[in-house]
């Protein structure tokens, strides 16, 4: 699989980490910074660039690193097409695929250790859409997205 990871200084090491052991398992891993450490940088470029290629690259899946993951998520979210979900453990994290069809996952480095968060990720990235009502949800989103228009609210 494709996945391109990003992330701002809290998220660094994470990011190094994981990039690796996806590597290291046969995922062709595209890293969009930050290379080094510097602790004044800010998620934004990052996470949306990663966002952008993930949006750009049908099939691939993508993964923000912050220190919360919530910024991170938030930026990820701004790029049209993108669907960024937090995930911070197993469960939500096959939700954010199984319901959300989410393109990208938020990961907050200073909630997890290295290994619990590859597993919070491992489980993202093995969970397959299960489409059907889902996919009318995603697809109103992705309507106001392009329209502007807000969904029908249902009458009573
Ligand atoms: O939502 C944002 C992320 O958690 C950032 O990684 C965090 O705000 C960075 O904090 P600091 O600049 O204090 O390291």
């Amino acid at each position: 699989m494709r996945i391109y990871v990003g992330s701002d200084h809290a998220g660094l090491e994470l990011k190094t980490y994981l990039a690796k052991k996806l590597s290291d398992i046969g995922h062709e891993v595209t890293d969009v910074g930050p290379a080094t450490y510097d602790a004044e940088d800010d998620y934004p470029p990052f996470c949306i660039d990663a966002a952008r290629r993930v949006v750009a690259d049908e099939g691939s899946l993508g993964i923000v690193i912050g220190g919360s993951g919530n910024g991170e998520q938030i930026a990820a979210n701004k790029v049209p097409g993108a669907r960024a979900a937090l995930i911070w453990n197993v469960h939500i994290a096959r939700l954010a695929r199984q319901h959300n069809n989410a393109l990208l996952a938020a990961v907050g480095s200073r909630m997890h250790t290295l290994t619990e968060a590859e597993r919070i990720v491992h489980a993202f990235l093995t969970t397959e859409f299960e489409g059907g009502r889902h996919q009318r949800r995603i697809d109103q989103l992705a309507h106001y997205e392009c329209s502007g228009q807000p969904p029908a609210l249902p009458t009573s």
